[in-house]
């Protein structure tokens, strides 16, 4: 069974290059599903976070209030620190027992793991080889913005969160380019499987 780390940063792609190897027959774990898991209402990360940022972090049915939370975080580094270190850890067991469970039950298939902070967090030591999405800044930018309808300054703050696309760039096995349209991503995504299989 191979283990492979998908990443890039915010919007370069990850999710549309995931969907296509799931396709192709590849089981997909979702890094950014995973999170939302772990911070479900009556799970104990949920209740460290209102420790720490109160209960008016929660909306009226108790559930997370993700885009307070993400408009705090992404504009504090401080607060950004505390939160990954309530979730973090968490969603590294939670990936690392589904691949226990993937093992055991489907030990033939291909396993991506859809991660933005594969490379920040310790999730790289989990995979067999890292596929690294890379897109200009420009253009991650640009469709950052488009998909979740937010302005030029919000988009840039999320984008400084995170390690540059530059930075990761030595840690890949494998480069995807997205900077065309999804007829160039598909035909790349296509010789990775064809290569993952040899
Ligand atoms: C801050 C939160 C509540 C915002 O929720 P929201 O629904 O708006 O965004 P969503 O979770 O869909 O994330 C969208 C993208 O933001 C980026 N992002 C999310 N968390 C972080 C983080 N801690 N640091 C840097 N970038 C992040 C990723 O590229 C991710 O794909 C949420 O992102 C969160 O709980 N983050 C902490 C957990 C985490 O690190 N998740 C990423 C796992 S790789
Ligand atoms: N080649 C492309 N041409 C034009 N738009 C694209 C292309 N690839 C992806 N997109 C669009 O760019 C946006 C970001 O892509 P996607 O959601 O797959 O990124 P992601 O890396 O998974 O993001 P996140 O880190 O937030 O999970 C989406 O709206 C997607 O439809």
């Amino acid at each position: 069974m191979k283990i492979i780390g998908l990443t890039g940063g915010i919007a370069t792609g990850k999710s549309t290059v995931s969907k296509l190897l799931k396709d192709k027959g590849a089981i997909i774990i979702d890094a950014d599903i995973v999170a939302r898991k772990i911070v479900e209402k009556g799970k104990p990360a949920l209740n460290e976070i209102t420790e720490n940022f109160g209960k008016e972090i929660l909306l009226e049915n108790g559930e997370l209030d993700r885009r307070k939370l993400g408009r705090i975080v992404f504009n504090d580094p401080s607060s950004l620190k505390k939160l990954n270190e309530i979730t973090h850890p968490k969603i590294l067991q939670e990936i690392q027992k589904e691949i226990n469970y993937y093992k055991q039950h489907e030990s033939h298939r291909v396993i991506i793991i859809d991660a933005a902070l594969l490379i920040e967090t310790n999730m790289k030591d989990m995979v067999d080889e890292i596929w690294l999405v890379t897109i200009s800044e420009e253009i991650q930018r640009a469709r950052l913005m488009k998909r979740d309808s937010i302005g030029v300054e919000e988009a840039s703050k999320r984008m400084e969160a995170q390690m540059s696309i530059k930075e990761k760039l030595p840690y890949a096995h494998k480069i995807i380019d997205n900077s065309g349209d999804l007829n160039d991503l598909e035909i790349q995504v296509k010789k990775l499987w064809e290569w993952v299989h040899k």
